[in-house]
C-alpha cells in the first residue's frame, strides 16, 4: 500500500530531523533529485526556465537551477515574488543562471525545453497569481514539459480538488505522496509522480492507496481441496422488468470473479436471459454466503421489503444502487455499500456537490450511520470503514465510467464477500481488480468484456499460487 501523508505531518517530521541533525539541510537532497530529473527531461543541451516562489519550494528550484547551470545548460529564473531563498539565490547567481522578469519569462516559454515549477510547495495556499497562472497555461497550451517540485503549484496539498495550478508532466515529491498526488481530479495535474526519500521518518499515514501486489495477495485463489461451497455461494437479487441488464451484468461480474456458485433469484426477463446465456448459474433460493441486492431495481414500491427479505439471512451483503435508498435501521455484520456520489448524497440527505467536495467525510458519515463499509465509486474509489480508516483502490482508465460498470463491480465484490473477505477488503480488491482489468484492455470495451478480462488477470495469480 502507498501511504499518503499531510503537509503538517511532513513539516513535523522535518522539524524532528532538523533538531537531530543541526547544521545540515534537507534542501540539498531535494534539489539534487530535482536537478537529476530536470536533466533527464530537458536533455544535456536543453534550455530551462525555472519559476521560483519566495519559500523553500523556490529554494529547491534555485539550488536545482544552479546544478543544471553547472552541467552547462542555459537556465533562466523567474522569481515571482519580491524575495527569494537567499542561499539559493547566491548559488544560482554563482553558477551563472540568468534572472528574468515576467515579460521575458513569458516570451521564453515558447523557446525552452523544460519549465521547472518551484513556486509553491506544501506551504502554498491554493490558487495561483494571474501572471503565474498565465505562464502555466501557456506552457500547457504549447505542450512544453513541466517538472513540478513537490507538487504542481496552485494545488491544495491535502485535497483532491482542482485549483488554478500548473499542469505537470512529472512531479517530484519528497518523503511521501500527499492527497493531491493520488486523488482525482487533482492527481490529473501531477503527471507521473516520483517520490524521493530524503531521509525523514514519518508516522501513520492518513490514507493508503492500493497497489497491484496488494490486490493479488488478497485474492481468494481456490486450494486443492476447495469445492463450490467452500469457495462461496453468491445469492443475487437484482434487475427488474425495466432494468434486466443490471442483473445480467452483476451475475457476469460474480461469475468471472470466480464465484463457487451463483443462485439468481431476480425477476423476469433477466431470469430467462441468464438461463439462456450463462448456464452455470442456478435459479431459486438456497443457502448463500453473501447477497448482492439493489442493482437495477428501479424505484419500485416493494424495494424495502425486497431488501429486508434478503438481509433476513443475516449473511453479509453488497448493497448497491436502488437498495441504498431503503436501508433498514440495522444491517447484518459485514455489509458493503457501493454508492456513486449521487447515491451517497441521497443516502445522507445531502447534495451531490457536498459529497464531491468531501468524499471521504461523506463516506465516513454513511459508514458510521449504517455500521457498514462504504465503497464510494468514481474516478478515485474510496473504501471507508465505520472507524474512519480510509483506503483507495488501484486507479484505472476512465473508459470504465460507463453504464453497467457499477453492476459488474457489485457482482465482483459479492463474490469476494462470499469467499470470506471482510467487507473492506472485498471493496478494495473488487474496485481495484476491475480497474486493473480495464487497464489491460484500454478502450471503450463494454463492462461485460472487462469482467471477462478480470478472469484472465486473476488466472495469472492462480497459476502463481499453484507453483
Ligand atoms: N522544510 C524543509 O526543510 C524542506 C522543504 N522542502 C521544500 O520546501 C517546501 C515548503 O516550503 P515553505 O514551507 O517555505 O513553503 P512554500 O511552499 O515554498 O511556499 C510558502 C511561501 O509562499 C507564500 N505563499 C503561500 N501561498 C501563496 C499563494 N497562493 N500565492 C503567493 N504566495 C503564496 C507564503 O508567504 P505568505 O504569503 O504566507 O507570507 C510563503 O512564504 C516544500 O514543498 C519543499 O519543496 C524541501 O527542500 C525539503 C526540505
Ligand atoms: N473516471 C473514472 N475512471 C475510472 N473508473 C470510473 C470512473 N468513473 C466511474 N468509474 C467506474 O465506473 C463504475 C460506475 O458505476 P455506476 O455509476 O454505479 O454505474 P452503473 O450503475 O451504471 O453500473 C464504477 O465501477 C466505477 O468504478
Ligand atoms: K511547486
Amino acid at each position: 500500500m502507498i501511504g499518503v501523508q499531510t503537509a503538517d505531518a511532513i513539516r513535523v517530521a522535518e522539524q524532528v530531523w532538523f533538531e537531530a541533525h543541526r547544521g545540515e539541510g534537507l534542501m540539498g537532497r531535494a534539489a539534487a533529485a530535482v536537478a537529476a530529473h530536470a536533466l533527464e527531461m530537458a536533455g544535456t543541451h536543453g534550455r530551462v526556465l525555472v519559476v521560483v516562489g519566495r519559500g523553500n519550494n523556490g529554494g529547491d528550484g534555485l539550488f536545482a537551477a544552479a546544478e543544471l547551470a553547472r552541467h552547462g545548460l542555459p537556465v533562466a529564473i523567474w522569481p515571482v515574488a519580491e524575495t527569494m531563498h537567499e542561499q539559493g539565490r547566491v548559488a544560482a547567481t554563482g553558477a551563472g543562471c540568468r534572472f528574468v522578469g515576467v515579460v521575458e519569462a513569458t516570451e521564453q516559454v515558447a523557446e525552452v525545453d523544460l519549465v521547472v515549477d518551484a513556486v509553491l510547495g506544501i506551504g502554498g495556499r491554493p490558487g495561483l497569481r494571474p501572471d503565474v497562472l498565465a505562464l502555466a497555461q501557456e506552457a500547457e497550451a504549447l505542450g512544453v514539459p513541466v517538472l513540478a517540485v513537490d507538487l504542481p503549484s496552485g494545488l491544495d496539498t491535502d485535497s483532491h480538488q482542482l485549483q488554478d495550478s500548473f499542469h505537470a508532466t512529472r512531479t517530484i515529491t519528497f518523503a511521501a505522496r500527499k492527497a493531491c498526488h493520488v486523488l482525482q481530479p487533482a492527481a490529473s495535474r501531477c503527471g507521473e509522480v516520483v517520490c524521493v526519500d530524503i531521509g525523514i521518518e514519518l508516522g501513520n499515514s492518513v490514507l493508503e492507496v492500493a497497489e497491484a501486489g496488494d490486490v493479488a495477495v488478497r485474492w481468494p485463489v481456490p486450494g486443492p481441496t476447495s469445492d463450490k461451497y467452500s469457495r462461496g455461494v453468491v445469492g443475487i437479487d437484482s434487475g427488474s422488468a425495466q432494468y434486466p441488464g443490471a442483473a445480467v451484468l452483476g451475475v457476469t461480474g460474480a461469475l468471472y470473479a470466480g464465484a463457487g456458485m451463483i443462485r439468481f433469484v431476480g425477476p423476469e426477463p433477466a431470469d430467462a436471459i441468464i438461463r439462456a446465456s450463462l448456464p452455470s448459474v442456478t435459479h431459486g433460493e438456497g443457502r448463500v454466503q453473501a447477497w448482492l441486492c439493489g442493482s437495477g431495481w428501479g424505484s419500485a414500491d416493494d424495494n424495502r421489503a425486497r431488501l429486508e427479505r434478503r438481509l433476513a439471512d443475516g449473511v453479509p451483503a453488497v448493497i448497491d444502487a436502488d437498495a441504498l435508498s431503503v436501508l433498514p435501521e440495522h444491517l447484518p455484520y459485514g455489509c458493503l455499500l457501493t454508492p456513486h456520489a449521487g447515491e451517497l448524497a441521497r443516502l445522507l440527505g445531502a447534495e451531490r456537490a457536498e459529497v464531491e467536495a468531501d468524499p471521504i467525510g461523506s463516506a465516513h458519515r454513511a459508514a458510521e450511520r449504517t455500521g457498514a463499509v462504504v465503497l464510494l465509486k468514481g474516478a478515485s474509489q474510496y473504501i471507508v470503514q465505520p472507524d474512519g480508516r480510509v483506503r483507495v483502490a488501484v486507479p484505472g482508465p476512465s473508459w470504465t465510467a460507463q453504464a453497467g460498470s457499477g453492476d459488474v463491480l457489485a457482482g465482483i465484490c459479492a463474490t469476494l464477500l462470499a469467499a470470506g473477505l471482510p467487507a473492506a477488503d472485498a471493496g478494495l480488491v473488487g474496485a481495484s481488480v476491475q480497474a486493473m482489468a480495464a487497464a489491460r484492455r484500454p478502450g471503450p470495451w463494454p463492462p461485460d468484456d472487462i469482467a471477462h478480462e478480470v478472469a484472465a488477470l486473476v488466472g495469472n495469480w492462480g497459476e502463481l499460487s499453484c507453483r
